[in-house]
């Protein structure tokens, strides 16, 4: 795809005789924040060793930001910022002065660096903490920590690695604001990996749910659910008063309804209707219960969670589309 910074195309990855990933597929634009979720052993972090050029694929292709990972793993390693689960510090070191030694890493002159890590402490709701040892930051402060240390080489890209485990809820919350924050402010590219599906939820764009070794689906919530629940078709929740009217099994709705465009199936109990049809008809609908001169209770578009999306795939091993 024309604008994708990370393209995986039939990647596969081999340990010995056991396949980790297999025939993987995968396009991210610049700007998205893609969620990777799957069991554990799934293959999310062979993925991302594979895209970071730490592990070389058996097959297929890897890129980021048009550079081939296995080739060019280096030039890879200045685009992309990795935010492993737990990030390593030098915990008798202030928080500031960890930031600085990353920016003269990165070849930053020491006054340059100074500025920049103080910048970025700021820029993660640390100032008030720089001059405390890392060792005393709580997980999330160290998490938040570990993005400004990512973010110290300006990368396209970055790449979390479960960020939130053992964070409380606070925490989590500032954590995945700042990420999202991150992306509006720079147009970052952000692959998040996670089991939480309400975090993933939150925050991702789209999302790819891998098992196996194999990516299942992908896309946004919608079309996922979509795709698993009602086969590409929109379902519409529609309740209504009829108590007031002369014949209360809303009868005359029903079949105004049958005759609107893109109607294919009515469902019907008393004055809840279950409506099947082919595009996002809510308006016409809602034309129709007024016309008809019933009251509208409520009117909804059915979606599915991303938790429904996920159990549907475990517990109904659904196969790959
Ligand atoms: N170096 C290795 N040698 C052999 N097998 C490996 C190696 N690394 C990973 N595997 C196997 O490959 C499969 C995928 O592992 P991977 O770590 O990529 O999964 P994951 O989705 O990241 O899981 P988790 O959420 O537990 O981190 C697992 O079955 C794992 O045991």
């Amino acid at each position: 795809m024309e604008n994708a910074v990370i393209q995986l195309k039939n990647v596969s990855k081999k340990y010995g005789d056991f396949m980790a990933v297999n025939q993987l597929n995968l396009s991210i634009q610049q700007g998205e924040i893609f969620g990777l979720l799957g069991p554990n052993g799934a293959g999310k972090s062979t993925t991302i060793l594979m895209l970071m050029g730490l592990t070389e694929p058996c097959d297929g292709s890897v890129e980021v930001c048009g550079i081939n990972s296995t080739t060019h793993p280096i030039e890879v390693k200045r685009k992309v910022g990795y935010l492993p689960e737990d990030v390593g510090f030098y915990d008798d070191w202030s928080g500031l002065d960890n930031l600085i030694y990353t920016a003269r890493l990165n070849g930053l002159e020491p006054k340059e660096a100074k500025a920049r890590a103080a910048e970025l402490m700021e820029r993660v709701g640390l100032a008030d903490q720089k001059d405390k040892k890392t060792g005393k930051y709580s997980k999330g402060m160290r998490q938040r920590l570990g993005l400004a240390d990512v973010l110290i080489k300006n990368p396209d890209v970055i790449i979390l690695d479960e960020p939130t485990t053992g964070i409380d809820p606070k925490g989590v919350q500032e954590l995945l604001n700042l990420i999202v924050e991150l992306r509006d402010e720079h147009q970052m590219t952000v692959l998040f990996s996670s089991h939480n599906l309400h975090q993933v939820q939150q925050v991702c764009d789209r999302v790819g749910i891998f098992v196996d070794g194999k990516l299942l689906a992908e896309g946004n919530i919608e079309e996922l659910s979509k795709q698993l629940f009602t086969h590409g078709k929109y379902l519409i929740e529609l309740g209504i008063d009829a108590s007031f009217k002369n014949i209360p099994d809303a009868q005359v709705l029903e079949n105004m309804l049958t005759s609107l465009e893109g109607i294919q199936s009515i469902k019907k109990e008393d004055e809840y209707f279950e409506i099947e049809c082919l595009a996002d008809i809510s308006s016409g609908i809602a034309k129709a219960v007024m016309d008809a001169d019933y009251k509208l209770r409520y009117l909804n578009k059915k979606e599915y969670g991303l938790d429904a999306i996920y159990n549907r795939y475990f517990e109904g091993g659904v196969s790959h589309a």
